[in-house]
């Protein structure tokens, strides 16, 4: 029975952390999630990713710190470094949910885990760094203005010893390590994909019983390449560390590849005609059926919702370009971080306030090229 009052929440701030978030929702749908399924997302995110992220999530909602109440304007200002922090703690304001859990972006559900609900505020698992303290990447929550209030007031009076948010939070549920163990998660419910080898026969016993996997740490799932044909991510220069971490690797990417991709299908042509001299959504540089996306979706798991398309909140940047580029080919695909093209004007602005890209496009070869090029 779907509970309605009762949401799975994440974060993306970028239209690369939404590739992430759109594993992690699908990931839920598979599952056969009974709850609602919530992304909240910044201004930064492009009007495609919030277009594909409502086809996954049955809510997008935008917050925007800089537009809320003084009071998280004066937070902001006075800890900008806490930027991304204070945007997590925007969960704290979903108020028409009763609770809720927050999963990150960079999370993958492996089995069913609604049971989650039969806990309380504030539960989350050991951080496998320093297990006294919990990992903010799973955790439970009861929204409440309250608590939000309270939160940022604790960040601007107290800040993070870490910078960020699970800082702020162990040091804000400071009795969690102590007061009630139903507060501590099971690991299963967090395991860091990337520490799992450091104690093995554990990994070993409990491994096949892991619920969500974690990817923890600077390399994201989708910072790998990854080969369709053979369903692996590939070593390349990213010195995997173990198999286990890789078999959960290219299960993300099974996901991305069968049940994401097929998403951006009929917005590639669109996105050609409607920014002539813009690169493609997606760069076809093969054949996109070898791909799999033959698949309708979702490929696995119910339709739960319609999408209002509607309602999603429009991108204040008004344009249609987004910051990510997905390369196809036969063998690999990959997701990267667009560069920016700037307009002739900004260029030389840039030149004129002498930030010059020497290692890139203004290094001594580029111009000669164009000089050659010039003088031909
Ligand atoms: O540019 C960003 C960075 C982060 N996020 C969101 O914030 C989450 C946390 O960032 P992440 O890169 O996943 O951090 P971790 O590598 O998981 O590092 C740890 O440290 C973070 C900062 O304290 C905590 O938020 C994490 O839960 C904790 O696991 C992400 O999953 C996203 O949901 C964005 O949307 N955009
Ligand atoms: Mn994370």
């Amino acid at each position: 029975m779907p509970v309605s009052d009762q949401a799975f929440v994440t974060l993306a701030t970028n239209d690369i952390y939404c590739q992430g978030a759109l594993v992690l929702g699908q990931s839920l749908r598979n599952q056969r999630a009974t709850r609602r399924l919530v992304v909240l997302i910044t201004p930064q995110v492009s009007n495609l990713l919030r277009v594909i992220l409502s086809k996954v999530f049955d809510e997008v909602i935008e917050v925007n710190l800089m537009d809320s109440a003084d009071y998280i304007h004066l937070a902001f200002l006075k800890r900008p470094e806490l930027g991304v922090t204070l945007t997590k703690l925007h969960c704290w304001t979903l108020t028409h949910y009763s609770k809720c859990v927050f999963l990150d972006a960079d999370t993958l559900v492996l089995s069913n885990i609604d049971e989650l609900f039969d806990r309380t505020e504030f539960s989350a698992a050991p951080d496998p760094g320093w297990p006294d303290c919990f990992n903010s990447g799973v955790f439970v929550f009861q929204p409440s203005l309250e608590t939000h209030g309270l939160l940022l007031q604790h960040a601007t009076d107290h800040g993070s010893f870490d910078g960020a948010d699970q800082g702020l939070l162990n040091s804000f549920f400071s009795s969690w390590s102590t007061a009630d163990i139903h507060k501590h998660l099971p690991f299963i419910y967090n395991l860091s994909s990337n520490t799992a080898y450091t104690y093995s026969p554990a990994f070993k016993r409990f491994g096949s019983s892991v619920k969500v996997v974690h990817f923890l740490g600077p390399t994201k799932p989708w910072n790998y390449k990854y080969n369709p044909q053979t369903g692996s991510v590939l070593e390349e220069g990213s010195g995997l560390a173990n198999q286990h971490q890789t078999s959960f690797l290219n299960l993300w990417w099974k996901i991305y590849q069968h049940s994401i991709l097929p998403l951006y299908e009929g917005f590639r042509d669109e996105e050609e005609h409607a920014s002539p001299g813009h690169t493609a959504a997606v760069e076809e540089l093969g054949a996109i059926s070898a791909v799999g996306s033959s698949q309708p979706w979702p490929a696995e798991g119910p339709v739960e919702q319609t999408v209002v398309t509607d309602d999603i909140p429009p991108s204040p940047k008004g344009s249609h370009a987004e910051d990510v580029d997905l390369a196809m080919s036969v063998f690999e695909i990959s997701i990267e971080e667009k560069v920016k093209e700037l307009s002739p004007e900004e260029e030389r602005r840039k030149w004129e306030e002498g930030r010059i890209d020497y290692m890139g496009k203004d290094a001594f070869a580029r111009i000669q090229e164009k000089l050659d090029r010039f003088l031909q």
